[in-house]
């Protein structure tokens, strides 16, 4: 089974398990979460299910538009019941790195207001610790003027080496969907207690959000490649 096949049982399981009908559905952002859009769409047709999708990214609300799906505002609906969103990994405590498609600022709110967040996968995101198999680092969304002093302070705080993201079809930096920049921090401790070092570093001036997810995540779905799905929840302490 290729890496799409696993992504795509992820999604369509986590969308079977938890999309009901007049539920207010938070959309997340990359790859992944393409399958759970298609699946959605799917179910509302086929069961006349009534969900508002509250998007994450520009992409997600593309998703949502071209799959003719109910687009709510964050606004309107700032009670969301559930959030299905992909990884770049997750470790044993179910803290995630996200932002690897730049998308990590928005994607919070919309976690941080969600009853539930459940995360989609293929396999090569499980991780015992963050690092194990995300080598591209903690994505760091900043504001263009304050990039280099946070970057100092960073690497004065926990060292590893810390890169400006830069386009692929553009010359210069990758510019947010919030019109910021994105710092990718490679961590050289896989130790660090990273509820403490979110906190830390959301304090910098400058620093609008990172793609460190501690405790917000209840769920996630793992696709395999024998084509089974994984599933893996918080375990009560
Ligand atoms: O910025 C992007 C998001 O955090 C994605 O959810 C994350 O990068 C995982 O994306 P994918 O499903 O493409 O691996």
């Amino acid at each position: 089974m290729s890496l799409e096949q696993a992504k795509q049982v992820a999604a369509y399981q986590a969308v079977d398990q938890f999309v009901t009908n007049n539920c207010i559905f938070g959309v997340g952002s990359g790859s992944t979460v393409v399958y759970a859009v298609q699946r959605l769409a799917e179910r509302v047709e086929s069961e006349k299910l009534k969900v508002t999708c509250i998007p994450t990214s520009f992409q997600a609300k593309q998703l949502i538009i071209k799959h003719g799906l109910n687009l709510g505002e964050l606004e309107t609906n700032p009670n969301i019941d559930v959030t299905i969103d992909g990884a770049d990994e997750v470790d044993s405590n179910m803290t995630l790195i996200k932002g690897g498609g730049g998308c990590l600022l928005q994607e919070k709110i919309i976690a941080s207001c969600s009853k539930k967040l459940i995360v989609i996968a293929d396999y090569t995101k499980d991780s015992v610790k963050l690092g194990d198999r995300y080598k591209k680092g903690v994505p760091i969304e900043v504001i263009p003027m304050a990039y280099v002093p946070i970057k100092n302070k960073i690497i004065s705080l926990y060292g590893g080496e810390i890169k400006l993201r830069s386009a692929v079809a553009k010359a210069g930096p990758v510019v947010t969907d919030n019109g910021n920049f994105i710092l990718d921090w490679m961590f050289a401790n896989q130790n660090l207690d990273w509820e403490k070092v979110n906190n830390t570093i959301k304090l910098i001036p400058g620093v609008v959000e990172t793609g460190l997810f501690v405790n917000m995540c209840c769920k996630a779905y793992f696709g395999q490649p024998e084509g089974n799905v994984v599933e893996r929840s918080v375990i009560e302490k």
